[in-house]
């Protein structure tokens, strides 16, 4: 095994906060390997002018970290799950999911603010944010805010939004946990599939013992059914399907928001069952929901 093991890592500050966190993992559990994080700018990072449902999704967040990882520039990359695509070259394996952080969706408020001001926009740029806030804040409009955490809470600040829409998980790992004037639950506002779990990626015929241990079961339990849910509806970049699954001993409750592009209509449902059944899970409820959905539609048109 080498002894200098190299992290590719998208450049933001919260991206790298969480290849250090897997960094510290793999230091302390082996002393006789140098860890090192090599920082990259993504397409994604790039494109700030537009929502990246027009330019391509998710995979513009990973392209350039799979190419380091391919080209043995690095031997791991640490993304955020939930921006990964639902699809994984299987020459670059998720090896390991992290524990989860705080899944839950949040809002903030301008600094000094302590009151939502009705008049102005709400910023998010997710379509799944979009459509529950809608039932939230009726009388509200939602303007799209893009960049990293750092710059939306600028744009924040500077007095564009009434507030933002953000994961807590990226703010607690940032330290700006005191900035959450509400936590939404997750029947308010159901997660996106991965939120608060960090994926960990390789590359084949590399030696992954240093990663032993690392692996947190129910995540990788809750965050396999979520993807399968949302592969199976082929909702990766641009559809606001969401899905969020927690392990309750040997079960997994696994909640999904299914919607339907042509129709607009959407629509929550839940499944229970084996946790080691978790991707069978995931698609068995993609299935109700689509067929639940089309028979609400059938309906519709003979009345
Ligand atoms: N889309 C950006 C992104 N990707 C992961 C997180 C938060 C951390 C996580 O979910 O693990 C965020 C910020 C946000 O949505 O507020």
């Amino acid at each position: 095994m080498k002894n200098k093991i190299t992290i590719g890592s998208r450049e933001s500050k919260l991206a790298v906060l969480q290849s250090e966190m897997v960094r510290d993992y793999i230091n302390e559990h082996n002393p006789d390997l140098t860890v090192e994080i090599l920082t990259m700018k993504t397409t994604g990072d790039k494109i700030l002018d537009r929502t990246l449902d027009k330019v391509g999704g998710k995979g513009l967040f990973v392209k350039e970290l799979d190419h380091a990882l391919l080209e043995g520039r690095s031997e791991l990359s640490v993304h955020s799950l939930k921006d990964m695509p639902m699809e994984v070259p299987a020459e670059l394996p998720l090896l390991a999911f992290s524990r989860r952080e705080d899944p839950r969706d949040v809002l903030v408020l301008p600094e000094g603010v302590t009151e939502l001001d009705r008049s102005k926009p709400l910023g998010c740029s997710s379509l799944r944010r979009t459509l529950q806030l809608r039932e939230l804040y009726p009388d509200m409009e939602v303007a799209s805010v893009r960049g990293n955490l750092q710059t939306r809470l600028r744009k924040l600040d500077e007095g564009q939004y009434s507030a933002l829409i953000l994961a807590a998980a990226g703010l607690k790992r940032l330290g700006l946990e005191s900035r959450i004037s509400r936590y939404f639950t997750e029947e308010e506002m159901l997660p996106a599939a991965g939120q608060g779990i960090l994926a960990v990626q390789g590359r084949t015929n590399v030696d992954y013992a240093f990663l032993d241990g690392y692996c947190d079961a129910d995540a990788w339990s809750a965050g396999s059914a979520e993807r399968a849910f949302v592969r199976f509806l082929d909702g990766g970049c641009s559809s606001p399907v969401a899905a969020f699954g927690v392990v309750e001993g040997e079960e997994l409750f696994l909640r999904g928001l299914y919607y339907n592009e042509e129709t607009g209509n959407w629509f929550k449902d839940s499944i229970r069952g084996k946790r080691e059944d978790a991707e069978a899970l995931g698609i068995a409820l993609a299935k109700q929901m689509k067929e639940s959905d089309r028979t609400k539609t059938d309906k519709g048109e003979a009345e």
